[in-house]
């Protein structure tokens, strides 16, 4: 049986005022899709930027890399059309930012995205599973929502596998980001298949 895994950076702690060759540059070093944070100053205190910097993104990138797009924002209803039309793949919103998952899922897809649903450190995953039949990712986060760079936290290790994975400063500020990813992907298929045999 072959196992795989997706390795996504996180931009956040590259140099923004280079973010599209940055996000080249994680291509060309073996990423396989961006995971591109949205923050608005309410839902996190920081702020990052709105769909009109992805529509630049896919002008300068081309068709092909993935746009995984993480919206830490409060009200994620208001950005699928626009971030739809900007060329983003996947719409990755909170679940404690919305009334109403199951409305949101549905306006996702009816924009032509895939939907991804964020849960922060003290949502529980059972409070997810709901919703995980619906959903072509789930994001387990493993710090608080907001800026790059803060310290794992391992007690968020026994909420779920993951096949997805993303790491942001330990990527972009790598002397060898190609190696960095390489060694995560690795990292993660012999996890994936031990987890599969020890069952
Ligand atoms: O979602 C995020 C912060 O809210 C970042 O994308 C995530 O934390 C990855 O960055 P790093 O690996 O530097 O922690």
């Amino acid at each position: 049986m072959s196992y795989s895994a997706k390795i996504g950076p996180s931009i956040l702690s590259s140099d923004l005022s280079q973010l599209g060759n940055e996000c080249k540059r994680m291509m060309e070093c073996g990423a396989d899709y961006l995971h591109l944070d949205v923050m608005d100053g309410h839902f996190v205190p920081n702020i990052t930027f709105g769909h009109p910097m992805v529509e630049c993104l896919r002008n300068t990138l081309g068709p092909d890399p993935f746009f995984d797009m993480h919206m830490m924002v409060s009200r994620p209803e208001q950005w699928v059309k626009p971030m739809a039309a900007a060329g983003a793949n996947q719409y990755t919103f909170h679940l404690e930012a919305t009334s109403n998952p199951g409305n949101l899922i549905k306006e996702i897809r009816e924009s032509g995205m895939k939907a991804g649903l964020a849960i922060k450190p003290g949502t529980t995953v059972e409070e997810l599973a709901p919703w995980a039949g619906q959903i072509d990712m789930a994001l387990v986060m493993t710090v608080e929502p907001g800026f790059g760079g803060q310290k794992f936290m391992e007690d968020m290790m026994p909420k779920a596998g993951a096949n997805m994975i993303v790491s942001g400063s330990a990527v972009v500020s790598s002397d060898d980001p190609r190696s960095v990813i390489a060694l995560l992907k690795n990292v993660v298929i012999e996890a994936i298949q031990k987890r599969s045999l020890d069952r």
